[in-house]
């Protein structure tokens, strides 16, 4: 029987992992053993077998495959990984460490805690460990005005794992929309039963910098904006702030060959650009933004061949020459607006002499309920060529063999 429960068990999860499900497996064999014996023998208990009394109901656990996949890790070699990051830890990460692990510590699950990592959006969640988008963790509408909570019913595989989770961890917030943080807190008090407590009493760690990126909605005004981001919401009160003052990718290291000082200034300079302490204001827009003067030493002087001198300060001839997967993946130009991606594409590619192809698409206009007539002539299809939109490739798609393609 044991052997049948692991069996249905290793289908779902890795070899590895599997061993840490063993006491999962042994409880609901018991649980079934001690089921069968009520039946057949309504006045023997397990006991007077030798064997143990079940000590906790893990029913339909082995079923939920939600649950199996957040419980099955290597506890071994996380166990390694957490003292080796722990003692890293600077001053104030020690310090968030500690009141999340103070948090999470009340909390009383029954199969163990459980974390869940999600982040705002796909790319970020790319970078979690197990991480996923919040929308699809949480079934968080697309739609945030016309519903009211997340799509999470009690007694599902969904509602299950909630029901046994410690900690979320939501990287990049500032990102989402305080409607995302609303509807998760008013599923949770719900799914959990517990009305009275922010996001049912589930422990939940933000992270992010509101200096970065903002909830996106096109044209939309600042005012607009600051009322979607979450200190807008009610939740926000409910949130201890704390504060990273290190800038970790500037400490200096071996691999950074910069002297120290000249990498705190930079910090420094980073944040005061952030904190607005330094630039001057827009004569025309004073409100929304202001000038920062970049210094000559961190500039690469306009030019015809300006971008040319940037691609070869970023990845250098070598590369250039001769690019691998492993040397592209550690540098990139990060650009503001897809326009410049595709230019610096473009560029990258003409140095490419492999052996090129065009990939064009095929655009048409689909009639859209009564207005079917000469939709041809409305919307030649040279105009339908020209449109670019974000997440689609361009009309013409230029491949060259051996040029890496990173799909998102
Ligand atoms: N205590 C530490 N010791 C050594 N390296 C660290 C430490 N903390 C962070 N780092 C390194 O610093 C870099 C930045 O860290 P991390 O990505 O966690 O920062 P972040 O604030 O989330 O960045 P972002 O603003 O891009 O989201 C990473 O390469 C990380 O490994």
């Amino acid at each position: 029987m044991k052997d049948d429960y692991m069996h249905t068990v290793s289908v779902q999860v890795t070899d590895k992992t599997i061993t840490s499900l063993a006491g999962i497996v042994e409880q609901q064999l018991l649980h079934d053993l001690d089921d069968m014996l009520r039946f057949a023998m309504p006045s023997k208990s397990m006991r007077d077998f030798g064997l143990p009394v079940p000590s906790v109901d893990v029913t339909g656990i082995l079923q939920n495959r939600l649950l199996l996949e957040e419980m099955s890790y290597d506890k071994e070699e996380l166990r390694k990984q957490h003292s080796d990051l722990v003692r890293k830890l600077n001053h104030h990460q020690r310090l968030v460490y500690d009141n999340v692990v103070s948090s999470i510590n009340n909390n009383k699950q029954i199969y163990g805690k459980i974390t869940l990592v999600v982040a705002a959006s796909g790319i970020a969640s790319l970078l979690l460990p197990s991480g996923t988008t919040a929308h699809s963790r949480f079934k968080i509408p697309i739609d945030l005005n016309n519903k009211k909570s997340c799509d999470i019913k009690k007694r599902t595989f969904l509602g299950n794992l909630l029901q046994q989770t410690t900690l979320i961890l939501w990287d990049e917030a500032p990102m989402s929309d305080r409607k995302c943080f609303e509807y998760l807190d008013r599923s949770l008090r719900d799914v959990l039963a517990c009305e009275e407590q922010p996001f049912g009493g589930i422990s939940v760690l933000l992270g992010g910098d509101f200096l970065q990126i903002l909830p996106v909605v096109p044209k939309s005004t600042r005012s607009e904006i600051k009322g979607l981001s979450l200190p807008s919401s009610y939740l926000w009160p409910y949130f201890k702030i704390q504060f990273l003052h290190t800038n970790m990718r500037l400490e200096p290291s071996d691999t950074i060959p910069h002297s120290s000082m000249n990498l705190s200034n930079f910090a420094r300079w980073l944040l005061d650009i952030g904190d607005g302490h330094i630039g001057a204001l827009d004569k025309d827009d004073p409100r929304d933004s202001s000038w920062v003067q970049i210094p000559p030493s961190l500039l690469i002087s306009p030019s015809p061949n300006s971008l040319q001198t940037l691609m070869d300060f970023v990845y250098g001839d070598d590369i250039l020459n001769m690019p691998t997967a492993s040397q592209l993946s550690a540098r990139a130009i990060v650009c503001p607006t897809n326009d410049s991606a595709d230019e610096i594409n473009c560029q990258v590619l003409k140095l490419v002499n492999t052996l090129a192809r065009v990939y064009n698409s095929t655009d048409s206009m689909q009639p859209n309920g009564k207005h079917t007539s000469d939709l041809e002539g409305l919307y030649p299809i040279e105009y339908l060529n020209q449109l670019t939109f974000p997440g689609i490739p361009p009309h013409e798609l230029l491949l060259k063999i051996d040029c890496p393609i990173m799909l998102l």
